[in-house]
């Protein structure tokens, strides 16, 4: 496997609060990885760390070679790392375009703009229809659709999704995980999903590590774990 995204003996916390214990992770290229694991198990935290939103006290997380420890949002941003927070992921005062817009900040003046946001429109036509609302006035779905479109305006190789379908009716979170899909299989985005909805995740995902108490104590392909049912994944019962 080429690890486009490596985490190596990982911990990491809010301060002097270690909420990672040691987690070692590698994304392949192109490939879906779902995190799993109870609540608190440090799943956002995990996410949060390769963003540079959480204190890394000591290993290293990298991409394509590079590290990232000590870096900041906006530089990870640029080397191709986007992330899809769980809350506050869109802003709700402006539109769906201008979210976008907004979206491709760090692409400055990039005339590639315009045609990527149709581009991404395309890809979402239920928030396309809706391009001159306002965010806030739009359904669950359609937000987390737009969420997921804004990460995109960055042209990531690796997409970051922390519980994207979290809140959404079962329709409302099949279509998105349906999108997330697509979006990896036409645009060949490499993708870290948090979802709680464990089931969910594993039909789209290649593969999947549980994370319990701040440490990953199982990895593998996501069909093997199909089968395992979710307490004796997440508490080894
Ligand atoms: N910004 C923060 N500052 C301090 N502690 C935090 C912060 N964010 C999370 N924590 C703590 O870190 C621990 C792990 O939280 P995290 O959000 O990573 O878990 P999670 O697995 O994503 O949980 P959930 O499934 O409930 O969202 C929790 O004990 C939480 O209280």
């Amino acid at each position: 496997m080429v690890g486009v995204l490596r985490l190596v003996d990982v911990y990491s916390g809010y301060g002097k609060m270690e909420v990672l214990h040691g987690v070692s992770f590698e994304l392949g290229k192109g490939e879906i990885a779902a995190v799993l694991g109870p609540n608190g198990a440090g799943k956002t935290t995990m996410l949060n760390t390769i963003f540079g939103l959480a204190t890394l006290h000591r290993g290293e997380v990298s991409f394509n070679g590079v590290k990232l420890n000590g870096r900041k949002p906006s530089e990870i941003v640029k080397l191709g790392v986007s992330y899809a927070p769980q809350l506050d992921n869109v802003f709700p005062n402006l539109t769906v375009e201008e979210n976008l817009v907004v979206g491709a900040f760090i692409r400055g003046k990039d005339p590639g703009i315009r045609s990527d946001i149709e581009d991404i429109l395309d890809l979402f036509p239920e928030i396309k229809r809706r391009r001159n609302q306002k965010a806030k006035t739009l359904s669950g779905g359609e937000r987390q659709m737009l969420a997921v479109a804004r990460a995109l305006m960055t042209r990531p190789s690796v997409l970051l999704l922390d519980e994207p379908t979290s809140g959404l009716s079962p329709k409302a979170g099949a279509t998105l995980m349906n999108k997330i899909k697509e979006i990896q299989q036409t645009r060949g985005v490499a993708i870290l999903l948090v979802e709680q909805n464990v089931a969910r995740a594993l039909e789209i995902a290649d593969r999947a590590a549980v994370l319990v108490g701040g440490k990953i104590v199982r990895e593998g392909s996501a069909d093997e774990f199909k089968s395992i049912p979710i307490e004796r994944l997440f508490f080894g019962k």
